[in-house]
């Protein structure tokens, strides 16, 4: 793998790689069994096919902006008249739109580093026809919305908004929250809490009353216990209210994993439970590569590994974050695709399963109070649909629930008064 990956390789990030190696020298050709006839390359060929709807479609590519009329302020039109009447011949016996036809509109409130990571992954991967950023800065939300109309040439079509008023947000299917202050150096999601919930007084409330049917998505920190106060402010049933949870962290536990087998993350079904920060979960009893249960499968073939390395893996995950703010100052990139990844399972009604932070009282021997944190969750169009029944060892359950309490702990200290 470090021939794939030599930049990264050579960071300490993946010291953990070192870890896996040492957990597993002949895993990787136990797991996937190489091929005994190699074969060749072969060239790959793309026939792209476009059609002539398909260009007509994209010629119409436009993008809206309320600050403004259009970004430039300006229109094509003998004094300032709108042309966009004359400029197409309509056809004979047009029918009105179909009533049925869905609209999918997406507001991001907050436009710093997260907010416009996963902006851009919504623009990218096309999953709105409507995307909204609401910021408290309105230079800096102009210049980020000017900047991806900019790009519209090349992207699919979407009608990009920004505004400080939460009026424009009104009918969103999905809100996301972003905003928010994030750690320095050194500082722990939680340490976050007081001027977040503060933020969160002004934010949730006029989201609630432009788009009374949405599912709230929250991503700022600390995001088990925020989600709570979301849903709280809100007034919504938990299947609406969901935070990012430990999407990301089982995603770079999935990378950690992949990187040391050489195989692709997709392939790897590897969860992360519990608090999105320092008390999470690793759930080692069901991690599986291909299908193939990785630690029975270590077992039946008494092949030894130790549990301080596992423990050593699941540290790497949670220092995750913190090594990239030390080097960058933020993380934005891999959140940007972890929201994606749970707008598209929620908006397409995919029906996927996320490690996802819900309303978790009840399950899993969790009790003691109302508290979000991550469990795999199922989640479609509906929002949170259920949560999945995996086998958990004792020890991971008890795991669980420390979690829990450590969650519960902080949010005793709130005075939310709601
Ligand atoms: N859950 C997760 O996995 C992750 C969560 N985060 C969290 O996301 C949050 C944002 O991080 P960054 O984007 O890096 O911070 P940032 O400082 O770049 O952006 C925060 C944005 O929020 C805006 N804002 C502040 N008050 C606001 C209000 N009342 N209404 C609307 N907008 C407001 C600011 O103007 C700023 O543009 C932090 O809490 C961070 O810890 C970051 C990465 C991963
Ligand atoms: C900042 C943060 O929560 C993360 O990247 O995991």
């Amino acid at each position: 793998m470090e021939g794939n990956l030599p930049n990264q390789t050579s960071c300490s990030p993946l010291h953990s790689t070192a870890l896996l190696r040492r957990l597993s020298v002949p895993l990787s050709s136990d797991i996937i069994k190489p091929l005994t006839l190699s074969l060749s390359r072969t060239s790959t060929e793309t026939h792209k096919h476009i059609s002539i709807s398909n260009i007509h479609r994209k010629s119409k590519t436009a993008i809206t902006v309320t600050m403004h009329k259009s970004s430039s302020g300006s229109s094509l039109g003998p004094g300032g008249l709108d042309l966009t009447q004359s400029f197409f011949k309509p056809i004979s016996s047009a029918a009105p739109p179909s009533p049925t036809k869905r609209h999918t509109k997406i507001s991001v409130v907050g436009a710093g580093n997260v907010g416009m990571a996963i902006a851009q992954t919504i623009l990218t991967q096309d999953l709105a026809d409507e995307l909204v950023l609401i910021d408290v800065n309105p230079d800096k939300l102009r210049g980020e919305m000017l900047d991806l109309q900019h790009a519209a040439a090349f992207l699919p079509r979407t009608k990009i908004l920004a505004s400080v008023d939460y009026a424009v947000t009104v009918g969103s299917d999905l809100c996301i929250v972003t905003a928010g202050a994030r750690q320095t150096l050194g500082e722990s999601r939680l340490n976050l809490l007081q001027r977040n919930v503060a933020l969160f007084r002004k934010i949730i409330p006029p989201l609630v009353k432009f788009s009374p049917d949405t599912i709230l998505l929250i991503v700022s920190n600390p995001v088990d216990v925020l989600t709570h106060v979301a849903w709280k402010l809100s007034g919504f049933p938990s299947n609406r209210v969901l935070g990012s949870g430990t999407n990301l962290d089982s995603s770079r536990f999935r990378f950690l994993i992949a990187d040391h087998l050489d195989v692709n993350a997709q392939d790897v079904q590897a969860y992360i439970v519990g608090e999105h920060g320092d008390s999470s979960v690793a759930l080692w009893s069901s991690i599986s590569v291909g299908g193939v249960p990785v630690l029975s499968f270590l077992e039946k073939q008494e092949i030894a590994y130790e549990k301080e390395t596992l423990e050593e893996i699941h540290k790497a995950v949670v220092d995750s974050a913190y090594e990239v703010i030390s080097l960058k100052g933020y993380t934005s990139w891999a959140i940007g695709y972890s929201v994606a990844n749970l707008a598209r399972s929620i908006l397409r009604d995919q029906r996927k399963i996320h490690p996802v932070s819900v309303l978790a009282k009840g399950f899993y021997g969790v009790e003691g109070g109302e508290v979000f944190l991550s469990l795999p969750a199922q989640l479609g169009r509906g929002g949170v649909l259920g949560v999945t029944n995996i086998h958990l060892t004792d020890e991971e359950e008890q795991r669980l629930r420390d979690s829990a309490r450590t969650i519960l702990d902080v949010q005793s200290q709130l005075n939310l008064g709601i």
